[in-house]
């Protein structure tokens, strides 16, 4: 998924081996289960006064609804329902219950549901739970969906994969249904891995899937210094000065203003109230300010400046592991975009300023801002957060005692949430507009001075490191990992005003592959990928290429029998060389089981790029 690997654990042993414990860590929050929300519950009361205008119901419902729950001020528009809690009888309920399995039988979904939702909270069976979600499902109300799915959870006495797989598709069909339609070759389908991305017809070699634009991006920190650009659109912004660094000021003025004529024209637009921020042009800049920085810049929020330091400084980050390819300036812009989009949000449903602290809006606001990021995974281990101290505190400063209009708690639970989110989920990618090319502008610019080209020889110090930025995709981050993957991500300028990725198909693929993609460098040993892969992303490889490709010459790849006194090593597959037998046999029944697959796809591959 990225260029380097998240190096975020640094405790993972590099020569775990197969059969070990491999759940060294745990999984912080996932998205398997979501709780009751009070967003989830408007959604409901929606759904039920969509089913009342439709079925013309208008009779006063005697018992204890969603919208007791909700805020009467809030919901002033919706037709309220009496309070009164009442408990069905046995032979009620019974009734009741035979009534929804009829109207859902019948393929009348609207009555079924409003049937569900009639049975007090309190008594609905799992069945009903099962009923409501399904007929919701069915009237495309998929947070509605998601609420009773999860509640048929709660009411599930042992771990119910089917309804686990079947709140995943809820919220797929909730949060991917635009992608989905938009690409018909595709489709998100969830297993033990959680979501997967899959191919629904012959996707050729060479043919561009889909792409993609980050829903949130920042620099990466080792590129931040070195390689400036648009904080927005990733444009390289690389000029002269920046370019030959201290050589710049020992030139004459006649060189400087030679080279200056030479290189390629660019706007650099710096941000009105800090100098840490800089963007191609105003539009950027606007856009950057209503979406996340008028939160962090320093001028509104000194307290960030701490953060701003922390990313500009690399010696001290990667003193403390912090040395990953996102830089910690994505998790601030999250919450920064969570807090606009939530005050945005009350200040549209016109709440008064008196009632935003700490009110049931607030509540509900923030709960549905962060919505947009909730689908993304986060997994790793809790503790970690215990080694980054420094980092926890900085983010607290920025938003505990910001100038905000209500309070947003970054505690420890709440920074390890998403720390994993990015580290699970960030992609690197970049502008096409990339540092080098400017560079290569420059020089052909100057080609026919030959003059010029001379004096600079002294000056250049070759191709200039490339702008990178790390960002979270809502769909390309549905990808799973294979070493031997199928897909790949590239840099796209999606739209004139923003850069993201696009998905190539690296091999054929038939309807059900799976599109995967390699988040580590495949050139490492099968034993190192999967040490990275854990410590990063917190799974143990077992694709195919994991499952048929050996250690070293000492150990067999099909029975991992040691080879005696490590003195004689095995022989090597003569096609591939990257698995070791201890008997012919061995070899034949490896061959058979899937060396064949691999061992042909790491030929192939390695006999293309060493003809490149
Ligand atoms: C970018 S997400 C990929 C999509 C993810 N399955 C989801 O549900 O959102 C990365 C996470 O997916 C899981 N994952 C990806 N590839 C995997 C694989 N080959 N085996 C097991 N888990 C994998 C890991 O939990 C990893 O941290």
């Amino acid at each position: 998924m990225m260029e380097n690997e998240h190096d975020i654990n640094g405790t993972a042993s590099s020569d775990q081996k197969d059969g070990e414990d491999h759940d060294c860590t745990t999984t912080s929050t996932t998205t398997s289960i979501i709780n009751t929300s009070i967003h989830l519950l408007k959604e409901e009361a929606d759904l039920i006064n969509r089913i009342r205008d439709i079925l013309h119901l208008d009779e006063e419902i005697q018992q204890s609804s969603v919208t007791d729950r909700l805020s009467p001020q809030k919901h002033h528009n919706d037709r309220r329902f009496s309070i009164n809690n009442i408990t069905l009888s046995a032979a009620t309920l019974e009734f009741k219950i035979e009534r929804v399995k009829q109207k859902f039988a019948a393929g009348s979904m609207e009555e079924a549901f409003y049937e569900c939702w009639k049975i007090p909270s309190e008594q609905r069976t799992l069945e009903i739970w099962k009923l409501g979600a399904e007929s919701s499902k069915k009237l495309s109300c998929f947070a509605v969906a998601e609420r009773w799915f999860s509640e048929a959870i709660n009411a599930c006495r042992s771990h119910n994969t089917d309804l686990n797989i079947k709140l995943e598709q809820a919220r797929i069909a909730r949060f991917y249904s635009t992608y989905l339609l938009r690409y018909p070759m595709i489709d998100i389908r969830v297993d033990s891995r959680g979501k997967g991305i899959y191919a629904k017809r012959v996707i050729s070699t060479g043919e561009d899937i889909f792409t993609d634009i980050p829903i949130v991006h920042s620099q990466t920190v080792d590129t931040l210094t070195i390689s400036p650009a648009c904080a927005t659109c990733t444009t390289s912004l690389l000029t002269p000065s920046l370019y030959f660094e201290t050589s710049w000021l020992q030139m004459s003025d006649k060189l400087r203003k030679q080279i200056e004529d030479n290189w390629p024209k660019m706007t650099i637009v710096p941000c009105t109230g800090c100098h840490y921020e800089i963007y191609c042009s105003e539009e950027c800049r606007l856009k950057a300010w209503v979406s996340y920085h008028r939160i962090l810049c320093p001028s509104n929020n000194s307290a960030t400046v701490e953060l701003y330091q922390f990313c500009a400084n690399r010696q001290i980050i990667v003193r403390e592991t912090w040395n990953s390819i996102f830089s910690p300036m994505i998790i601030a812009k999250l919450w920064a975009m969570i807090i606009i989009d939530t005050v945005d949000h009350l200040v549209n449903d016109n709440t008064s300023s008196s009632s935003i602290i700490n009110s049931i809006e607030t509540s509900t606001a923030i709960e549905r801002a962060k919505e947009k990021f909730s689908d993304f995974i986060s997994t790793g281990d809790e503790t970690y957060v215990y080694t980054i101290p420094r980092m926890l505190r900085i983010m607290q400063n920025i938003f505990d005692h910001s100038s905000l209009p209500f309070r947003y708690e970054v505690d420890e639970k709440e920074f390890t949430y998403r720390f994993y989110q990015i580290a699970c989920n960030a992609q690197s990618f970049s502008s096409p507009t990339y540092a080098a090319m400017i560079y290569s502008h420059f020089l052909f610019n100057i080609r026919n001075d030959r003059n010029l080209c001379q004096i600079l020889q002294k000056y250049s110090h070759g191709e200039p490191r490339d702008q990178v930025f790390g960002g979270l995709f809502l769909l390309q981050s549905c990808l799973n990992h294979s070493c031997d993957n199928s897909v790949e991500i590239m840099d796209c300028q999606v739209t004139p005003e923003q850069a993201g990725i696009k998905v190539r198909c690296k091999h054929q693929l038939k309807p059900g592959d799976e599109l995967t993609i390699n988040y580590v460098d495949l050139g490492l040993g099968r034993r190192a990928r999967r040490a990275m892969l854990k410590r990063a992303y917190n799974f143990w490889c077992e694709c195919i290429r994991c499952r048929f490709e050996g250690d070293d010459c000492n150990s067999c790849t099909e029975c991992r029998k040691y080879s005696e006194n490590n003195r004689k090593s095995f022989p090597a597959c003569s096609r591939c060389r990257a698995a070791w037998y201890c008997s012919a046999d061995c070899q034949k029944r490896a061959w058979k089981r899937g060396h064949k697959i691999i061992c042909r796809d790491w030929t192939k591959e390695r006999s293309s790029s060493s003809a490149n």
